[in-house]
């Protein structure tokens, strides 16, 4: 098996939090790339996750070749479209957005990769990617032309989560949406931990050291912070190796 998602369901089986720093292209600076990184590695994160809503063509390439230089962490890329992927990533999630209905984002996106992906040696990671209302409208849902699950209904997302289990998914993604105002509910978590036996990935609108602990509490593997530290470095303060 390759190392990316080996290594994740070692961690898994040990208890061990992982913590993707997400990076979109689209907002971030290439000039500031080297001091961002650095903060990044004396950070606790364990990976790197590249990708946006929106992201213009060719910009992910070039990012990734310059974050490689700055660091050892594995750098997963988290694509909102097939132009954002790029050769010099490690490994690639390959979102299905089992919480739409909409074809294109289901299957239809994965089989028009598929062209692009053969001359590529990224690891493929099979991942259920499942969008949780969380207040407003988020940018996923307008890209995409989906509706979340509502909060509420914490039986539907329990049952998505497990259905896409079933098809042989490796990872699931339970989404608010980049700079959501309310991340999941711990309530959520802690039932969607309950059934599923494949590593859980949370993210959106994490904004301290409590939240991202609240999120581990309940049961997140990994969790991804990417507004709160696009928006404000000395978040990275608290997330320093010796300070957990
Ligand atoms: C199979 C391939 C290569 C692509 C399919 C991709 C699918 C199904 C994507 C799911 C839907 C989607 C648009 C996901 C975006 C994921 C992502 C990187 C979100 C973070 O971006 P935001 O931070 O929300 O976006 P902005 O900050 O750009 O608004
Ligand atoms: O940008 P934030 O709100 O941290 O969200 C991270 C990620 O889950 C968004 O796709
Ligand atoms: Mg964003």
């Amino acid at each position: 098996m390759s190392s990316v998602y080996k290594d994740i369901l070692d961690s898994k089986a040990k208890n061990e939090k992982l913590l993707a720093v997400l990076i979109d292209p689209d907002k971030f600076s290439l000039g500031n790339a080297s001091s961002f990184i650095e903060k990044v590695n004396q950070s606790i994160a364990t990976h790197v996750f590249i990708g946006g809503s929106i992201v213009s063509e060719g910009e992910t390439d070039e990012l990734v070749s310059k974050i490689k230089k700055h660091t050892n962490l594995p750098i997963v890329l988290f694509p909102g479209d097939i132009s954002q992927i790029t050769n010099k990533a490690d490994a690639l999630l390959f979102l299905s957005l089992i919480s739409g209905r909409n074809p294109d984002y289901l299957i239809g996106k994965h089989v028009e990769a598929v062209s692009k992906l053969k001359s590529t040696r990224l690891e493929i990671i099979s991942t259920g990617y499942i969008l949780i209302e969380s207040g407003k409208e988020t940018a996923i849902e307008k890209v995409t032309n989906t509706k979340p699950i509502a909060r509420k209904n914490i039986q539907k997302i329990v049952d998505s989560s497990i259905a896409g289990q079933h098809l042989g998914m490796k990872l699931m993604y339970l989404e608010a949406g980049s700079g959501a105002t309310e991340p999941i509910s711990v309530d959520i978590i802690n039932n969607v931990k309950q059934e599923l036996n494949i590593p859980l990935i949370v993210g959106g609108g994490i904004r301290s050291k409590a939240e991202l602990e609240n999120a581990f509490n309940a049961g997140a593997d990994i969790v991804v912070i990417g507004t709160a530290l696009e928006l404000d470095e000395s978040f990275f303060d608290a997330l320093k190796k010796d300070k957990i």
